[in-house]
């Protein structure tokens, strides 16, 4: 699985290397601008070729991000290239393995003060390097650094314009959180790069917020630092926070993913793979709740039940065939249909609605225990985990849910360990209004608090996995354990966002609820492959393909 870092933790992987002799910072350096030049020589081909002339601008700011940049120019003038240097801050101030860097530059070149660039400088050049900040970016990105960087841009248009490459982070982006950080509106029209290369492992940054944009594209450069697990494990003096996991199409991610869903093709009778329990909204409303239904039986629930008001009965029963249906008067009904132990997951929001019936009924779901409940079948795996406790249903909580709970404070009391929220970004700021204030307020300072930050947060007021949907969608629980499910990048897939999407991913993550899944891994699952059914199906994509999308994805995955 692919870990995101934050700047203190790549400092600390960095330090614990550089302490236990096993490299040396000028190494690191050296390695990071090699990566960056192999990066852009493989990934603009047309680069590399001798007997033409090619011109370079590298920008390098104050710190080692900037040597980077010196690393860059030498070696890309030793490819035969033409190079121009200029330099943010005073040359006598630069850090040790950067002023070492400076000084190698300076027996090929010159470096000239930043102040004297001029848009000319961009003319024929085929690259520009973005050396002015990394991940030491804590304060707002100076006027004079976002200026020359934005000329490189008005230029792009101009025939063989520049490549605008960002070393580690473009220069502004907070590493952390993603933000750009600025201290007025200059932020706003920020552009960023045509390719991001960062070193040993990508920062969190990358995958949250305005990094979705600013990045473009990202290559991760080796530049030969061990795994991360090492250094937690030989805890070199720092404690680190849990490092965040990023989901992505990656091997070994796959082969275990494929494992798990693969696990319940053994037990031969359909109450042996869970069943799902949603419930659905009145007359005319129960679409939401269809979606979620079919989402939970597609993805592998061996029985789904949608339970609807009487009144919409026949309106839902004209629409579903292997889905049940049950009808609810009110709670004491639902509570009598979840005497049936077999029910092991619920869900409740997609188009249930705002009045005191939902409510009555949200409180007989989260009250009711039950010992005997059937855990599912992966009923090892789902007795050891942390949200494991006896008795209690696990429960997805979607859409007008979230706004019930929002509104009373003792029904926000209620949620056990067994629940997951699923709020999009305006249903995060009604539930956690005061982490959604620090998350939205402008980002000046670095490191900022980030979408992570508020997920963990609100994961543990609530107590429970709490899934905050985006493109780059976090999600965590109460232990501080934390994913990002980023639709971006190789996994963009933009026509996502349309109706009914969410009350789909709902469905999913109650399905393999239903399964046996554990809450934070159920939550990961059904994010993942949510974004995998949209990539399958393309542009055009309405929520009734979702669901239809996910046998594709099953094969692909060798379930
Ligand atoms: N040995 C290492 O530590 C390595 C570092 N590497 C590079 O080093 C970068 C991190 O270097 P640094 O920690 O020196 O940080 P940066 O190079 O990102 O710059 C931070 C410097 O600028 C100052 N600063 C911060 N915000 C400012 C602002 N708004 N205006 C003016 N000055 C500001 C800081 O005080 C610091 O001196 C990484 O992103 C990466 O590019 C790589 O070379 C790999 C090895
Ligand atoms: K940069």
């Amino acid at each position: 699985m692919t870990e995101l870092l934050t700047a203190a933790q790549m400092r600390a992987i960095e330090k614990a290397a550089i302490d236990a002799g096993e490299v040396t910072g000028l190494e690191l350096m050296e390695r990071a601008g090699q990566g960056v030049v192999d990066a852009i020589f493989e990934e603009w081909p047309a680069l590399r070729r001798v007997g033409e002339t090619h011109r370079a601008v590298v920008l390098c700011g104050p710190g080692n991000n900037g040597g980077d940049g010196f690393v860059v120019a030498r070696l890309l003038k030793e490819a035969g290239w033409e190079v121009e240097v200029f330099l943010y801050g005073d040359p006598k101030k630069l850090p040790p393995d950067a002023k070492v860097n400076y000084e190698r530059w300076g027996q090929t070149g010159v470096t000239i003060p930043l102040s004297e660039i001029r848009r000319s400088y961009y003319q024929g050049a085929g690259l520009v390097i973005d050396a002015f900040f990394g991940t030491g970016l804590a304060r707002p990105l100076p006027l004079e650094c976002s200026i020359p960087i934005r000329d490189a841009y008005i230029n792009q248009d101009q025939p063989n314009g520049p490549r605008i490459v960002a070393l580690d982070v473009p220069s502004g982006l907070c590493a952390d959180s993603g933000f750009f950080l600025h201290d007025d509106d200059d932020g706003r029209n920020w552009i960023g790069c045509h390719l991001t290369v960062t070193f040993h492992q990508a920062k969190l940054g990358h995958y949250l917020e305005r990094g979705l944009t600013l990045c473009a594209r990202i290559i991760k450069a080796d530049i030969g630092l061990p795994p991360i697990d090492r250094r937690w494990v030989r805890g070199k003096g720092f404690v680190p926070p849990l490092p965040v996991a990023l989901l992505s199409s990656d091997e070994k991610q796959l082969a275990g993913l494929g494992n798990r869903l693969g696990k319940a093709k053994h037990k031969h009778h359909k109450y042996s793979h869970g069943h799902a329990l949603i419930l659905s909204g009145g007359v005319g409303k129960g679409g939401a709740a269809r979606l979620a239904a079919r989402g939970a039986l597609r993805i592998g629930a061996g029985a789904v039940t949608l339970g609807a008001p009487p009144a919409a009965l026949i309106e839902n029963a004209a629409q579903l065939n292997a889905i049940m249906l049950t009808a609810f008067k009110d709670a004491d009904s639902l509570t009598e249909t979840l005497q049936d132990k077999r029910i092991n997951a619920l869900c409740l929001g997609p188009g249930l609605g705002l009045g005191a019936r939902e409510k009555e009924l949200i409180v007989a779901a989260l009250d009711q225990r039950s010992p005997g409940l059937d855990p599912g079948p992966q009923t090892q795996a789902a007795r050891r985990g942390p949200g494991s406790s006896p008795g209690l249903r696990p429960i997805v909580l979607d859409a007008d849910v979230l706004t019930h709970l929002a509104q009373d404070d003792t029904l926000f009391g209620k949620l056990h360990a067994k629940c997951i929220l699923t709020p999009h970004a305006g249903e995060f700021a009604r539930l956690f209004p005061d982490f959604a204030e620090k998350l939205n307020a402008p980002a000046t300072k670095g490191p900022a608090y980030s979408k992570v930050d508020a997920t963990r947060d609100a994961a543990k007021r609530a107590g429970c996995v709490v899934l905050f949907k985006g493109p780059d969608t976090v999600i965590a629980d109460p232990s501080g354990r934390c994913s990002i499910n980023a639709s971006v990048y190789e996994r963009s897939a933009p026509w996502l966002a349309t109706a009914g999407s969410g009350d789909v991913l709902a469905g999913f993550i109650t399905g393999l609820l239903a399964r046996g899944f554990q809450p934070m891994q159920a939550a990961e699952t059904g994010a993942w492959l949510h974004t995998e059914c949209a990539l399958g199906f393309g542009p055009g994509l309405i929520a009734e393909d979702i669901p239809e999308e996910l046998p594709k994805v099953f094969q692909k995955l060798g379930v």
